[in-house]
């Protein structure tokens, strides 16, 4: 049996393991069963703390689909509650490995409780190469690309993870249809998350995001931060905004180079998931 832990992120929602006490088997076929909402416990994917050579901990994230995401925003807000609730720390502030760099965490604690979570996101990466992004210019910043006959215009960026945002007049659309076509794009040689953004007006901006491996989550955190800085760069926006998602709202801004994320992080249940489930 497997101790785990459902936590979320503005309704970013995973399944957290102990992978430093536990055997957990990383596998396409187990993270899939688990994350199933039918057959399993039912989440965006599932997140495994380990042990670190280099800082407090890592973090390995997976998506629904079983593929290895890099970064996650909602994920580590998650992750540093959790290690803090269970006892694998007393420190409030963090340095967390991810496969999208390291990260700086600041749990800001009242009464023993985590109120909310703030995350230093680091710098977003712009170079199409290093998105990646098969752009023929060394930068995707609002270029039009057709797709089904329609012109979208793009701005594509790395938070750790592969972004592209998309500006629209509304958010009421069919995200099933069109998210998958920028998700399986040519363009983007490791797939991409796709925000869909909606500029209320300077400090405040709506999004719905198709996320690489997930489809449409209520939130996410990369890309909460891509559209802010891509905003940003655009003149949409100023450099501190909320980010209105589906499952609610992340402050965001833009600081000497750095990207900074605050939201809160929500324990929904523990559980144990059966032998027999897992060793299918
Ligand atoms: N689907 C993303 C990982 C999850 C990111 C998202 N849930 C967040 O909060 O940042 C990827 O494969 O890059």
């Amino acid at each position: 049996m497997l101790k785990f832990t459902k936590m979320e992120g503005i309704g970013n929602d995973y399944i957290y393991i102990d992978g430093i006490h536990q055997d957990v088997p990383m596998n396409p076929h187990f993270i899939t069963k688990i994350s199933d909402r039918h057959f399993g416990i039912g989440s965006d994917g599932v997140i495994v703390i380990q042990e670190s050579e280099i800082c407090d901990f890592k973090m390995r994230m997976f998506n629904l689909d079983g593929s290895e995401g890099k970064m996650c925003g909602n994920g580590i807000r998650c992750f540093a509650k959790f290690v803090y609730d269970h006892q694998l720390t007393k420190k409030t502030y963090l340095e967390i490995e991810t496969l999208g760099g390291i990260k700086k965490v600041w749990l800001i604690i009242d009464n023993n409780k985590v109120q909310y979570v703030r995350v230093n996101m680091g710098q977003p990466i712009l170079k199409s190469k290093e998105i990646p992004c098969l752009f023929d210019k060394e930068e995707m910043i609002n270029e039009p690309i057709e797709v089904d006959g329609q012109v979208y215009y793009l701005t594509s960026l790395s938070m750790g993870n592969p972004h592209t945002v998309i500006y629209m007049n509304h958010l009421d659309f069919n995200i099933q249809e069109l998210g998958i076509k920028f998700e399986k794009h040519i363009l983007f040689p490791e797939s991409v998350n796709t925000e869909f953004v909606e500029v209320v007006n300077r400090q405040y901006l709506k999004m719905r995001v198709w996320e690489r491996g997930s489809g449409e989550t209520m939130a996410c955190g990369t890309g909460a931060c891509a559209v802010m800085y891509a905003s940003y760069i655009n003149g949409l926006c100023d450099n501190h905004v909320q980010v209105e998602l589906l499952g609610g709202i992340l402050d965001i801004s833009y600081e000497n180079g750095e990207i900074w994320m605050s939201g809160p992080a929500t324990t929904v249940f523990e559980g144990i998931i059966q032998e027999e489930v897992f060793n299918v």
